[in-house]
């Protein structure tokens, strides 16, 4: 296994007190694969990825838990330490292609300064190797000399899945790579991204909060709620068979990419302030489904190998199902 996440957990310490944005998280990334972690906005995904990279806000605690790449424990180590890994092991494309691209610097001129200050390359090598990476995520070489504000929004994110793939990381984490684009450049630019994957065998984190992109790239999923794993598995488990309500709901929710138009139907209400969140079930006021149990943790259930659900009901998930796809059920549930 390249990565090993367990039981992580991640404080912030805000004026308000202190919020549990990630709370007892566990997953896995093997050699070579894509993993999806998804969830709506708050739900702590950005939290734990950046944690794998030490890039975080200085009001971040280290509360619990372990990050094991290639049998090292990441957590232990000091800042200068963890900075070995960072762009050779591990890369950070962000969630605005604007935030992995200085304005004011050509982009070119971007690329060639983290192959020199970080891999160590002279100018040349490094102007030759900008160029091969333009070109591995179809940009042309004379578009190295652009400001990022020269370049389209897809370019952009090219670009930065550029930078980000320069020194040849084994992981590459994206957050959100394709939400600023639209659908049809979306599609584009997943597709160039999951071609380079195959490709370089690369190990993939890829956050999105819509479970159509992870339908689209993903061989394995992690789905987060307020703060912790509600289910997880290959892609074409959970998403064929989901046995949490929050998964079937998520698909009721986002037009598939490139699939047939269907009735769509937000969840109502928001993810619960996770300053206080609710004992039990954290979804449970937004649940359909829920019932007395759910005030109460809910127990991980083992659907297949591999596919995990954590939810009181997982048991009777067939029949779940088949009442969370009329759109009808979502409607007027919220009860908090
Ligand atoms: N710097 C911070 N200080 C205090 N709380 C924070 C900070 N950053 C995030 N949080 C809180 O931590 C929780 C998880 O946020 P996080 O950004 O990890 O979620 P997310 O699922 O990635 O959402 P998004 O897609 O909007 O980034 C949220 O409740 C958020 O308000």
């Amino acid at each position: 296994m390249l990565l090993e996440v367990r039981d992580l957990v991640i404080d912030y310490r805000a004026t308000r007190g202190r919020v549990r944005a990630v709370d007892g998280v566990s997953f896995d990334v093997p050699a070579g694969a894509v993993v999806g972690v998804v969830g709506e906005s708050g739900c702590g995904k950005t939290t734990a990825v950046r944690a794998i990279t030490r890039v975080m806000p200085s009001s971040a605690v280290f509360a619990g838990g372990s990050i094991t790449l290639d049998g090292v424990n990441l957590v232990p180590l000091s800042e200068r330490e963890m900075k070995k890994y960072l762009w050779r092991d591990i890369a950070y494309v962000p969630q605005s292609a604007m935030n992995a691209l200085d304005p004011v610097w050509r982009v070119g001129r971007q690329i060639e300064e983290v192959l020199v200050d970080r891999g160590g390359m002279d100018r040349k090598a490094a102007r030759t190797r900008a160029e091969e990476l333009f070109a591995m995520v179809g940009l042309e070489a004379k578009r190295l000399g652009d400001y990022p504000h020269q370049f389209s929004g897809g370019m952009r994110q090219r670009a930065s899945i550029a930078l980000g793939l320069a020194l040849s990381p084994k992981l590459v984490i994206a957050d959100e790579p394709v939400t600023a684009l639209d659908v049809v450049i979306q599609r584009q630019v997943l597709d160039t991204f999951a071609e380079l994957q195959k490709q370089l065998n690369l190990s993939v984190i890829l956050v999105t909060h819509d479970i159509s992109v992870v339908a689209y790239v993903c061989d394995y999923v992690v789905v987060m709620y307020a703060g912790k794993v509600v289910e997880s598995g290959p892609v074409a488990e959970v998403l064929d068979n989901p046995a949490h309500p929050y998964i079937m709901g998520l698909y009721n929710a986002f037009p598939e990419l490139g699939g047939e138009d269907r009735e769509l139907s937000p969840i109502e209400g928001s993810p619960p302030d996770l300053l206080d969140p609710p004992k039990g079930c954290r979804f449970r006021a937004r649940c359909p489904f829920a019932i007395e149990d759910c005030v109460s943790d809910p127990p991980e259930h083992k659907v297949s190998a591999g596919h995990l659900a954590h939810c009181h009901r997982a048991l009777e998930a067939g029949a779940l199902r088949e009442t969370a796809k009329k759109t009808a059920t979502w409607v007027g549930v919220t009860s908090e």
